[in-house]
């Protein structure tokens, strides 16, 4: 095991399945130490063997469910305590795709807990010490859900417009700083995401779905390329561009402090 790693840790939440144990393996070839987020310890516990034994690297676990306050205080406190750490991926998140009315009300606040809160709280807790050190990697994974909704899709559509907005505001907040924050919207991935949400993967069109290796690779070139917004499935840039400009536009116009003419004439 290396001692004062120089890629310092990176913590991974969500790394018990899909795109966050796909990180994990990404980051440990690295040569990153790691810290792992999920509730699933049996899973965290044979990753961390693995790479451990394949990378070098040291990996701790933090069995936690980001659900609840409690566990969520105990990694921020974790977080805010290691300054070892460099690299935060915000990955852990859950769905659940059905209307709103036929989605529970525990259900609800589990995405918003999960998708949000933690994040946020996370994302507070690891950037003080970031700013402190002027520099550090924070990584948030929100989705093409983040500015689109389906019938089935309102909360968890209204998660992850959160992350893409906090994101961005974050991105404002450190501009001028060594500190780099990455939004990521991935589009249909091959992972246990869909099962949870009540969607099985057999049941969407095959060729829109991305391979979870894949879409780790995209997102992490793009972090290489320095990108403030990764989308890994969108092939052309004009696309993002157009998106991004009309954003901004649509901003400044609404700077006018007068209703728009379609209001006040008949
Ligand atoms: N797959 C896709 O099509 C897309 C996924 N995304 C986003 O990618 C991210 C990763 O999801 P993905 O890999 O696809 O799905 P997975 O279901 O495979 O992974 C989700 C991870 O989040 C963890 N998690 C869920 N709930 C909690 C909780 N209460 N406390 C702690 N950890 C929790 C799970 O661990 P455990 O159950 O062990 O707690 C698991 O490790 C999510 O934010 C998702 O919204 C975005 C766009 C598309
Ligand atoms: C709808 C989903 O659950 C998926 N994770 C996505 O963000 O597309």
């Amino acid at each position: 095991m290396k001692e004062n790693n120089k890629m310092g840790t990176a913590v991974v939440t969500g790394a018990s399945s899909g795109l966050g144990a796909v990180f994990a393996e990404r980051l440990a070839k690295r040569g990153y130490d790691l810290k792992l987020v999920a509730r699933r310890k049996d899973r965290l516990d044979s990753l961390a063997e693995k790479l451990e034994s394949n990378y070098g690297i040291k990996v701790t676990n933090l069995v936690a469910d980001l659900g609840l306050d409690t566990d969520l205080e105990k990694v921020a406190e974790d977080l805010r305590n290691d300054k070892s750490i460099t690299l935060l991926i915000n990955n852990a998140g859950t769905s659940t795709l059905t209307s709103v009315t036929k989605t529970s009300v525990l259900k609800q606040k589990e995405m918003v807990n999960v998708n949000i809160t933690a994040l946020m709280l996370l994302s507070n807790a690891i950037l003080p010490q970031f700013l402190e050190k002027n520099e550090g990697t924070l990584i948030n994974i929100a989705s093409v859900l983040g500015f689109y909704s389906l019938p089935i899709s309102a909360v968890y559509s209204g998660t992850k417009g959160f992350v893409v907005q906090y994101t961005k505001g974050l991105q404002e907040e450190v501009k001028g700083t060594n500190i780099h924050v990455q939004l990521v919207n991935p589009a249909t991935t091959a992972t246990e995401i869909w099962e949870v949400g009540g969607i099985p993967l057999s049941a969407l069109e095959q060729s829109t779905i991305m391979k979870t290796e894949d879409c780790v690779d995209a997102i992490l070139a793009g972090l290489d390329k320095g990108e403030l917004i990764t989308h890994p499935s969108v092939n052309d840039q004009n696309l993002i561009d157009a998106y991004e400009d009309a954003r901004l536009k649509l901003m400044q116009g609404s700077q006018t402090s007068q209703p728009a003419e379609r209001y006040t004439k008949n």
